[in-house]
């Protein structure tokens, strides 16, 4: 299936009551959803590892050590500046809060999308046929029984800073901003369960790239579905998307801002990946994430501003996140 948004939520509502198991991308504008029934999936079209739930045909064996061509040609910083600048004079004219910007980043790699994905190391990783490739460390929504749970991730750091962890959990700019998407979620699930509350605040997460860590920043949020959910996992994602950690708050206005600002199209990048194996459902946040475009592979990346951001941090944010998570690579040339 590959179809408007009715059809999609109809197609996910129907599966989830029946307990048939599936599939699915939602693109930030939901415009282009796609979900397959799991037995219907082809792996040469479609590949996925979706923190251990799988259609990798059998063990791959690819070399430990290899060497690959991985050059970012980032935006310039003068080429950015602009961009940022409309961004904060919205959030100080009061038209939002939290802007999550991206922008996209030409690389030059001799690397496949197929070979991207296999040597990925991240929880959730996609390859739609020679479009794109993820590899997402942000859960989105889990789903066991009757307990939702949502995991937005806001804050990075070098691991490499002196004392980076207590620097980023202390510093008041970052706390404030954690708050927001913390309060935003809260919100967004108050509209779908009965009950809900923060599990876990502020816990770090490590990612290995290559030569270097990075240390993200998420919280837990938690709810009770209602007794009549009854699997309605379309309706479920069309009230909860686009996801809060990668636009901002409040939702309507901050999107309008975005578009504005980016001027380009997100596509599947910042939308949302996901399974239901005919008990529990879970998705990640489409972040790290590299597409094809006629041939020219685009990575695209972001972070979110606030009124207090510096230009040249939030740059240095999104060149920094342009990475392969390949921690057993062990030579890389630049
Ligand atoms: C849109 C992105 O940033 C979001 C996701 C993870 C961490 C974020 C941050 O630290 O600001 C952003 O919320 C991205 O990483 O491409």
């Amino acid at each position: 299936m590959d179809d408007t948004g009715s059809n999609f939520r109809k197609c996910l509502n129907t599966w989830g009551k029946n307990g048939v198991p599936f599939v699915f991308l939602v693109d930030y504008a939901m415009e282009r959803p796609m979900a397959w029934k799991l037995d219907e999936i082809d792996s040469s079209e479609v590949l996925f590892d979706l923190n251990g739930f799988h259609n990798i045909p059998q063990p791959v064996h690819l070399l430990k050590q290899v060497d690959f061509i991985f050059d970012k040609r980032p935006i310039t910083f003068e080429a950015y500046l602009p961009r940022f600048e409309r961004v904060v004079k919205n959030l100080k004219a009061g038209n939002s809060f939290l802007v999550n910007l991206s922008v996209p980043t030409p690389l030059d790699t001799d690397l496949s999308l197929n070979e991207i994905f296999l040597l990925s190391d991240a929880p959730y990783r996609f390859l739609l046929g020679n479009k794109f490739v993820c590899f997402s460390p942000e859960i989105f929504i889990r789903i066991n029984g009757k307990r939702i749970a949502s995991f937005p991730m806001k804050g990075t750091i070098d691991a490499s800073v002196p004392d980076a962890e207590n620097r980023i959990l202390n510093d008041p700019k970052e706390a404030a901003e954690h708050a927001t998407i913390v309060d935003l979620i809260r919100n967004d699930l108050s509209m779908v369960c009965r009950k809900v509350w923060v599990e876990r605040y502020r816990y770090i997460d490590t990612i290995q790239v290559y030569k270097k860590k990075l240390l993200q920043v998420s919280s837990e949020v938690a709810g009770l579905l209602p007794e009549d959910f009854d699997g309605k996992y379309g309706d479920l994602l069309w009230k909860l998307l686009p996801a809060g950690s990668i636009c901002g708050a409040p939702k309507p206005s901050t999107l309008h801002i975005i578009r504005e600002a980016e001027g380009y199209d997100r596509g599947y990048y910042t939308g949302v990946m996901g399974y239901f194996d005919g008990k529990n459902f879970e998705s990640a946040v489409m972040i790290r994430f590299i597409e094809n475009q006629a041939d020219q592979l685009v990575f695209k990346s972001g972070g979110g501003i606030t009124a207090q951001s510096n230009a040249q941090s939030e740059y240095q944010e999104l060149i920094d996140k342009v990475y392969l998570p390949f921690p057993h690579v062990t030579k890389v040339m630049h």
